[in-house]
């Protein structure tokens, strides 16, 4: 018996211009829970402008976002306080998330290995440390549906292959994930890639084995 579940993430019709530069133009996206989805196309083409439009941090045009559960949104730029050390960041978000332990976060700086930067202000951390921190606090909360904006910028390798082990994670605990990438060798990893071109998506499977198909 197959159950019908709600998508984790609809994005309808989405349109944004700055100006009279039009960049969505009716893009739609649906993710389904346990979907790991690229989002690749052009320098130019929109990518951060539809993160931004679906996880709320800017006012579209016209167009509709649902989502199925909670959201965890990693802006490509991290939005952090450099006065504030690492272990504040977590307690901030962790207070804000209204979450009664840190446990999650540890395991997090865990993962990522920035363990000895937690006393360490923002503002003092390399750029790929403060990417950790970004995409930490994205985590924070468990949420089910995640907008990663080129995660790993400035990561070394070590870290890229232990973000690849924190998505596989999230895929096979049935947490929906959508990723801004340019890197082609990396596209197989994906169970959809989402071709953005002239303000509009296109979805088409990934080339990989369907691990998620027939269950
Ligand atoms: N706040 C803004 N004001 C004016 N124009 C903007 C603004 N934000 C984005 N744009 C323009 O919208 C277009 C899409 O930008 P966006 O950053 O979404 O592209 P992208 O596909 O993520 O690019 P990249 O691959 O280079 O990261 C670009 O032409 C950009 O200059």
């Amino acid at each position: 018996m197959t159950t019908e579940r709600e998508p984790a993430l609809v994005a309808r019709d989405i349109h944004k211009a700055f100006g009279k530069h039009q960049v969505l133009r009716g893009a739609d996206l649906t993710v389904e829970p346990g979907q790991l989805v690229a989002v690749v196309g052009e320098n130019g083409s929109g990518k951060s402008t539809l993160l931004k439009a679906v996880a709320g941090t800017l006012a579209v045009d016209r167009g509709e976002v649902r989502l199925g559960g909670e959201l965890g949104y990693c802006p490509q730029d991290p939005v952090l306080n450099f006065n504030l050390t690492v272990d504040q960041h977590l307690q901030y978000f962790a207070a804000a998330h209204k979450l009664s332990s840190l446990e999650r976060a540890d395991e997090l700086v865990e993962l990522l290995g920035y363990e000895k930067y937690r006393e360490t202000a923002a503002g003092d951390l390399s750029g790929g440390t403060r990417q950790k921190l970004n995409l930490t606090l994205a985590l924070l909360h468990d949420p089910d549906v995640l907008l990663l904006d080129e995660p790993y910028q400035g990561f070394d390798w070590e870290t890229y292959l232990r973000f690849w082990d924190l998505v596989d994670q999230l895929h096979e605990r049935d947490k929906a994930v959508v990723v801004i990438t340019h890197l082609v060798f990396e596209q197989e990893r994906f169970d959809v890639l989402a071709d953005l071109a002239e303000g509009r998506l296109t979805p088409r499977k990934a080339a990989k084995e369907h691990s998620h198909a027939g269950a």
